[in-house]
């Protein structure tokens, strides 16, 4: 799967993917309105209002992109029919050819981390016939229950031809209470890249392994040193934007090729339409304002490769 996601980067030259993380407040209270009208103004309604926006920014962002990255929260709050909103949306990215990485941060004890891989990237197996559910294309991986927690997912990784994506380095204000706590003098972060890099190696595709890292962009110089540490590791790179990243933060999160790291942008790209700089789209026209943010991000990140 790595190797589809760097040939979709390498198709688009544009290392970034489009977080679909659609809050209530992003969508314009037209659509809403109408969804509400049509469903009810309750969870039904609300599902029908996130797949509506997604569906028109997906129609105005699919020829600039490789990927996309859903976050599940977001649907999960609205029960099932957010989750159905979750599931229409992927299909509806892969039929657009995009690589869906769904952001779930799963991981639990080995038994219960197999469950989850079977719901996000692989299928459940029900008198012989196999059914799968969420059917992304790779996922984010917790790995702070271990080595038992992880291992399912790189074994449906292998078996379905799917992707990881493994928490090393997180982007937000407290991520360094645990994750930079040194452990026999280094940063914790870095044995769960030790370990991400052993978990990856029988997944690898080409130079790159199947099992990749998330790293924030907020902290630049654990991405660069990070980046140092694991050759062979693709980073998810969350943090761009809203949460104060900046092209020059992610110059070292890539190789010499400009490969290495995909970058994740959600609110800066799909609540575009709210900020002062994309105003003149106006709420009618929010699909062109992420358009064109989107187009201003890969220039900004193309200027550091
Ligand atoms: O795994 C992630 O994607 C993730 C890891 C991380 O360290 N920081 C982080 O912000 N994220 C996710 O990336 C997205 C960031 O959204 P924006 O800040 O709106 O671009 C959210 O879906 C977060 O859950």
């Amino acid at each position: 799967m790595i190797s589809r996601l760097i040939e979709k980067i390498k198709e688009t030259k544009a290392p970034i993917c489009v977080g679909l993380d659609p809050m209530l407040s992003y969508i314009p209270e037209t659509l809403k309105e109408r969804a509400f009208a049509e469903k009810g103004a309750d969870p039904e309604g609300a599902a029908e209002a996130i797949w509506q926006f997604n569906r028109a920014l997906i129609d105005a962002v699919h020829d600039l992109i490789p990927a996309v990255k859903p976050q599940i929260a977001m649907y999960e709050q609205f029960g099932i029919p957010g989750l159905q909103a979750y599931e229409r949306t992927v299909r509806y990215c892969q039929a657009k050819g995009l690589v869906v990485i769904g952001d779930a941060k799963r991981g639990d004890i080995g038994s219960t981390s197999a469950a989850y891989a079977t719901a996000h990237l692989g299928a459940a197996e029900i008198c012989g016939k196999e059914y799968p559910a969420f059917q992304t294309d790779m996922v984010t991986v917790n790995p702070y229950l271990g080595s038992d927690g992880v291992q399912p997912f790189v074994d449906a990784c292998q078996r379905y031809d799917r992707g990881v994506f493994v928490l090393v380095k997180t982007s937000n204000p407290s991520s360094g209470e645990f994750q930079d706590r040194l452990i026999d003098g280094r940063p914790l972060y870095e044995w769960v890249a030790e370990k991400v890099m052993e978990w990856g190696s029988p997944c690898m595709e080409g130079e790159w392994s199947n099992v990749g890292a998330v790293v924030g962009a907020t902290y630049p110089e654990m991405l660069a040193r990070l980046r140092e540490l694991m050759p062979h590791t693709f980073f998810l790179v969350p943090g761009y934007g809203a949460q104060g990243g900046s092209a020059e933060d992610l110059r070292h999160a890539f190789g010499q090729d400009g490969l290495g790291a995909v970058v994740n942008s959600s609110r800066g790209i799909i609540a575009a339409w709210k900020q002062e700089k994309y105003v003149a789209f106006g709420a009618g026209d929010f699909a062109g304002a992420a358009r064109q943010a989107t187009l201003d991000m890969i220039a900004d990140i193309r200027s550091v490769l």
